[in-house]
């Protein structure tokens, strides 16, 4: 049976949680932002409204408007303030354990008929229902970073997934104003199988002393018209999530082409994840980005 989706919880507020609360409260939705620390919410809530206000120096967006949206994001640092959204988005760290584990923590707090989503970037979405005690009101809804900047939506159905929560959640993706492409569950669906091997590809190329960190942006920043170098955008990404992905794939689909650069692994090691630590390919913590390497 169909519900109304008005209130909306999401899990996680690092880069995908807080644009996706972003543009949740910006399309009237209440919306409820859980992550485990109350730092992080904080600062997670300072960037939306940053972003916010972009989007108001931009014209995209009336004052009265920005107020209106943040005043509908609500921190939440226990699962029980989630217990009456109507939806609840998974976005914590692509690893699947955790995101077993918050299945399993919020399940029991949410009404029987609350819909449940993952932001996944590449895990089975048939599997990680699985884990849920609603395999057939969970579905997977792959937002594209930076979420109020990015127009697609990746919709993927496990095996279970009802058609009433399939119609649903692009009725809510749709009022999200973005568009829908849909996937089916396999690793890492379309826009991750497609482009993370060419990010891995890119930092190969670098890894083999092919180009440097510069020449490899540039080439593909000019040379195909990419708005960020495969390099530049790794580090947007964040080079857990670009690693994690790559893993899936070379498990999933059991093919030595997708296997992790050695450079990749050793840059996640270092915990040089990209700009969400300062340091990545680039160096970001001067007046402009750096080369590390
Ligand atoms: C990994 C997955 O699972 C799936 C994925 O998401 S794959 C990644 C998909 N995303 C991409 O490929 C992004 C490619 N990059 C772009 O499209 C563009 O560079 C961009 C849209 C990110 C920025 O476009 P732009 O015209 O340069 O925007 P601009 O006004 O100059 O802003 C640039 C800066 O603001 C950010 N930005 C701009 N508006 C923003 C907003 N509303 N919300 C968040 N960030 C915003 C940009 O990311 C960039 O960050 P910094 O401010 O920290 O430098
Ligand atoms: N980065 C990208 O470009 C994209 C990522 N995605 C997917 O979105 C998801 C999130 O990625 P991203 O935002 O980049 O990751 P981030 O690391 O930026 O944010 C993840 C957030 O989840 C928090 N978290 C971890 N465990 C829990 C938990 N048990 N309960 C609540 N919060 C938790 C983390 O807190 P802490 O840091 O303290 O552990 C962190 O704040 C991943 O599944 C990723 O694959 C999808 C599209 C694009």
């Amino acid at each position: 049976m169909a519900i109304a989706i008005r209130k909306v919880g999401v899990i996680g507020a690092g880069q995908m949680g807080n644009g996706i609360a972003h543009v949740c409260a910006a399309s009237g939705f209440d919306v409820r932002l859980n992550d485990l620390s109350e730092d992080r919410l904080n600062s997670a809530l300072a960037t939306i409204n940053g972003n916010l206000a972009r989007q108001v120096a931009r014209g995209q967006l009336d004052e009265a408007d920005r107020q209106a949206s943040i005043a509908r994001i609500i921190p939440a640092t226990s699962f029980n303030d989630l217990s009456d959204c109507d939806l609840v988005i998974e976005a914590a760290t692509e690893h699947e354990e955790t995101k077993r584990k918050i299945f399993s923590d919020i399940c029991p707090v949410l009404r029987p008929d609350a819909l449940l989503a993952s932001n996944t970037s590449s895990i089975s979405i048939t599997r990680l229902a699985a884990s849920t005690d609603r395999p057939e009101r969970f579905i997977g809804m792959h937002f594209m970073n930076p979420v109020p900047m990015m127009q697609l939506v990746e919709l993927i159905r496990g095996i279970a997934t009802e058609d009433t929560t399939f119609e649903q959640a692009k009725d809510f993706i749709r009022a999200l104003n973005k568009t829908i492409t849909i996937a089916e569950d396999f690793p890492a669906f379309i826009v991750n199988r497609i482009l993370l091997p060419m990010v891995n590809e890119a930092i190969y190329t670098l890894y083999e002393g092919v180009g440097s960190v510069d020449s490899i942006d540039t080439a593909m920043r000019l040379g195909a018209n990419h708005p960020m170098g495969p390099l530049q955008l790794a580090d947007f990404i964040g080079l857990d999530v670009c690693l994690s992905v790559m893993q899936v794939l070379h498990e999933g689909l059991a093919d030595s082409k997708y296997r992790p650069c050695p450079l990749l692994v050793k840059y996640v090691e270092a915990g040089w994840l990209g700009r969400k630590t300062q340091r990545g390919f680039y160096d970001y913590r001067g007046e402009k980005p750096l080369p590390t390497r």
